[in-house]
């Protein structure tokens, strides 16, 4: 028997983040480990019961995890690396490969798909041999089957986790080694029969790509393979986050029972076409990646139109509610219209369950669901908020010289001569650390324990602190410090009209660092000056130069929850012109450097390199259209971290920022060839300080990366700078770690002044 509503996957990280802080409490010390397994244990309760009582009937186990799953997968597969393999205890082990410890660096991180969700990276070197260890999963199914529920284990799939893998130690192809992982998933499976499941999930989200050759191909083989298996229960396969193409057909062919399938963003007519009039389909007909209420009237079409092509068919989201808030009803300070418009993970598996219903017994049985869908979906369209004259006039007459500065040789002549600095010049990248007592500020004047004017005081205090600071330390082009900004994101967000803020949409980043994306719903514009204050005013402590500070419109679009009634290319540019308001406002203002954030550019690339270039195109565009309103004095900067350049290398060259720092720390500079290869002749900062570890770096470390940046790039254009902001390193680390960047540039400095 199959079954008729499900999700790929929850969040796990608590309705009010309540494995976060028994996560950072354990870290702490101010929990043990029993304790914390307490809180896990009434998370996965509280969950479990959440979706049976929606309705859903069949419910996903092992979803949850402590840090993250690719890293759960990497415990079940036996392939941790060896350094953490001397740390006896099983979750300190796990956690000091996600986090590093005492004397062991962590996994890399990095994004997951186009999702800001990061997961860390499984090393697979000569010394990793495979052993399956099932003991989490076992026991996340035995915990619900014993509650009742109809549990359906997860794990990630061996195409996706091995896809996902990097090779490590002169290694081969982390793929090149799938048949030895085929045995252990047949056990597995097996050990899942008899534990008591009838279905297994299995997820491949690299279906959706084209990350490596041959995919599809590949999946055949090995569901061929998989499903060969005796004493196994019913296989699902689960894609998300785009249309899987040729490999729904491959699979079609393969043994396993069931396929999951996105239609958010894949095409209802691959799935029409592959095949599957045998299998069980779980049709992702409401978004599990954004926050829209779901048009049912559409989606029942579509199902109903599905159901004749496949054997059996079930409802779903299109992937795990894991990047979406818990639940509406933690706002009450939404806009009544606005909440009508939106459905978080509770209100998704609600919708669900009544497209399953009215597929059963006919739409008249869930009238009220779907009237209300109607009504909310009528009023989104008509809200003038949307469409608003002025802004729309004003993206009408742009022209492509508004996406264009001066020559950046005439830039770079210009702005040597207005900013007079020295050779290697250093800085930082924005953030310095976000401590309690900032956050606490925050909070007060949340609650009104404090006044704006208080709070105000106290972020300029915190200024003073970070400039004094920052002139002992002796560096050249200064930062506020970002004290104010509770996200590089929602602090924009918040100003600029056409965002709402949530109050309590926390989503997980990674590990137990959380965001709370805002949601973009209507026509964007700036009322008025967003950071001009707080540099002006940093601005006045100081002789040295304050760099102001912004983040870029396709940051803020892959941050937010953005309207899909538009192309996303119209969207940017909307924001593009937000920011650009701004920086000619602090030009005006006297600021002469101005750094426009784009660190999550990659992150928005397609998954299918087909559709590459048409994002690159707008993507430029609108950043271009952010930085273009300033004299060819104004140095432009930009920053980029988080990901893999190689597929956006010349996108990075087009934005034709004049100063470009950039992670490079952890691959030795790697990026500066990249950027040679393509001819980027414009300044830049590469990352000799790799502000994501507690560890602090020495300056013969930064000396060293240095001068493999020197022996990349010319003097002239090397720019010295950490990887990334400071906001989550303390301040005594910071302050240790920025003494020795500084002490290695001037040691740089003169050598590079003696030979000239
Ligand atoms: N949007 C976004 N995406 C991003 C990044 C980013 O900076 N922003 N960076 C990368 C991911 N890196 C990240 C690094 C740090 C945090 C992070 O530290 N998040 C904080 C929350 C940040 C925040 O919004 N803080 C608010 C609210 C803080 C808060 O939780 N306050 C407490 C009370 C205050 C207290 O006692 O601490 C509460 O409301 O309960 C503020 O400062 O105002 C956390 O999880 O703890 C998140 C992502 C990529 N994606
Ligand atoms: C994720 S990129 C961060 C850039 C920002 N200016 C900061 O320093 O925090
Ligand atoms: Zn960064």
């Amino acid at each position: 028997m199959g079954f008729t509503t499900t999700v790929p996957g929850t969040a796990r990280i608590g309705a009010d983040r309540e494995l976060k802080r028994a996560v950072e409490g354990y870290w702490a010390g101010l929990l043990d480990a029993t304790e914390l397994e307490a809180v896990a244990e009434q998370l996965r309760r509280t969950d479990r019961e959440q979706l049976i009582a929606a309705g859903l009937d069949s419910i996903p186990v092992n979803t949850f995890s402590y840090y993250d799953q690719m890293l759960d997968a990497a415990v079940m597969l036996g392939a941790l690396p060896p350094r953490v393999a001397g740390i006896a205890d099983p979750l300190d082990r796990y956690f000091a490969a996600a986090r590093g410890a005492e004397g062991v660096t962590p996994l890399e991180m990095t994004k997951w798909f186009d999702t800001n969700y990061h997961y860390l990276v499984p090393e697979i070197g000569p010394a990793t041999s495979f052993a399956l260890d099932t003991s989490k999963v076992l026991a996340e199914l035995a915990e619900a089957t014993d509650a009742g529920a109809a549990a359906r284990p997860v794990v990630i799939g061996p195409v996706t986790f091995l896809g996902l893998s990097k090779a490590v130690d002169g290694g081969a192809q982390p793929l090149s080694r799938i048949d030895e992982l085929l045995p252990l998933y047949e056990q597995l499976l097996t050990e899942l029969a008899t534990t008591g499941a009838q279905w297994v999930q299995l997820d491949e989200p690299i279906l959706v790509t084209d990350a490596h050759d041959g995919l599809p191909e590949l999946a055949e083989r090995v569901y061929t393979r998989i499903a060969g298996a005796t004493d196994r229960p019913k296989i699902l396969v689960q894609t998300y986050f785009g249309d899987a193409g040729a490999a729904l057909a491959a699979l079609g062919r393969t043994g396993v029972e069931g396929i999951g399938a996105d239609l958010v963003e894949g095409s209802v007519e691959t799935i029409k076409a592959a095949g599957l009039g045998d299998k069980l389909v779980v049709a992702g007909v409401v978004d599990g990646h954004n926050v829209w209420r779901t048009d049912l009237d559409a989606a029942l079409a579509t199902l109903t139109d599905l159901r004749e092509h496949v054997g059996e068919l079930a409802v779903g989201t299109s992937c795990s509610t894991l990047h979406v808030p818990y639940t509406l009803a933690a706002e009450d300070d939404l806009d009544p219209a606005l909440r009508g418009w939106l459905a978080f993970a509770a209100e998704k598996f609600d919708e669900v369950a009544a497209l399953a219903g009215a597929l059963a017994a006919g739409r008249e049985s869930q009238a009220t669901a779907f009237d209300a869908a109607r009504d909310a979906l009528a009023s989104r369209a008509t809200d003038p908020r949307l469409h608003v004259a002025a802004v729309r006039d004003r993206l009408g007459a742009l022209t492509a010289a508004d996406r264009a500065r001066g020559e950046a040789t005439a830039r770079r002549a210009a702005q040597h001569e207005a900013l007079a600095l020295p050779p290697l010049p250093t800085t930082t990248i924005g953030s310095f650390p976000q401590t309690g007592d900032i956050r606490k500020a925050r909070q007060q004047l949340r609650q009104g324990q404090i006044t704006a004017e208080q709070y105000r005081e106290q972020m300029e205090t915190e200024i003073a602190e970070v400039i004094a600071l920052q002139e002992q330390i002796g560096l050249d082009v200064l930062v506020h410090g970002e004290p104010e900004r509770n996200d590089m994101v929602q602090y924009f967000a918040e100003q600029l009209t056409g965002f709402f803020a949530t109050a309590n949409g926390w989503v997980q980043s990674y590990g137990s660092r959380c965001v709370r994306p805002p949601i973009l719903f209507g026509d964007v514009a700036r009322p008025t000056p967003m950071t001009v204050g707080w540099i002006t005013h940093a601005q006045s402590l100081t002789g040295k130069i304050v760099k102001g500070m912004l983040t870029g419109p396709v940051t803020i679009l892959a941050w937010s929850f953005v309207r899909d009634d538009q192309p996303l290319a119209q969207t940017a540019d909307q924001v593009a012109l937000a920011i650009r308001d701004e920086t000619v406002d602090l030009e005006r203002a006297g600021v002469g450097i101005i750094q426009v954030d784009e660190p999550a550019l990659r992150e928005l690339l397609p998954l299918r390199s087909a559709d590459r270039q048409a994002y690159l195109d707008w993507a430029v565009g609108a950043f271009k259209l952010s930085t273009s309103g300033v004299a060819d004095e104004t140095q432009i900067h930009t920053h980029l971290c988080y990901s893999e350049f190689g597929d956006v290398i010349g996108a990075i060259a087009d934005l034709d920022a004049d100063v470009t720092s950039i992670e490079a720390a952890r691959s030795h500079m790697e990026v500066l060839d990249d950027l040679n290869a393509i001819g980027f002749s414009n300044e830049v900062g590469p990352g000799v300080y790799d502000i994501h570890s507690p560890r602090i770096p020495g300056a013969e470390e930064m000396t060293t990366l240095l001068r493999e940046a020197l022996a990349a790039v010319p003097a002239e254009r090397v720019w010295v700078n950490p990887d990334c902001g400071l906001k989550t390193r303390t301040t005594e680390q910071v302050t240790a770690a920025l003494t020795a960047m500084v002490e290695a540039a001037k040691a740089a400095r003169a050598q590079v002044e003696a030979s000239a």
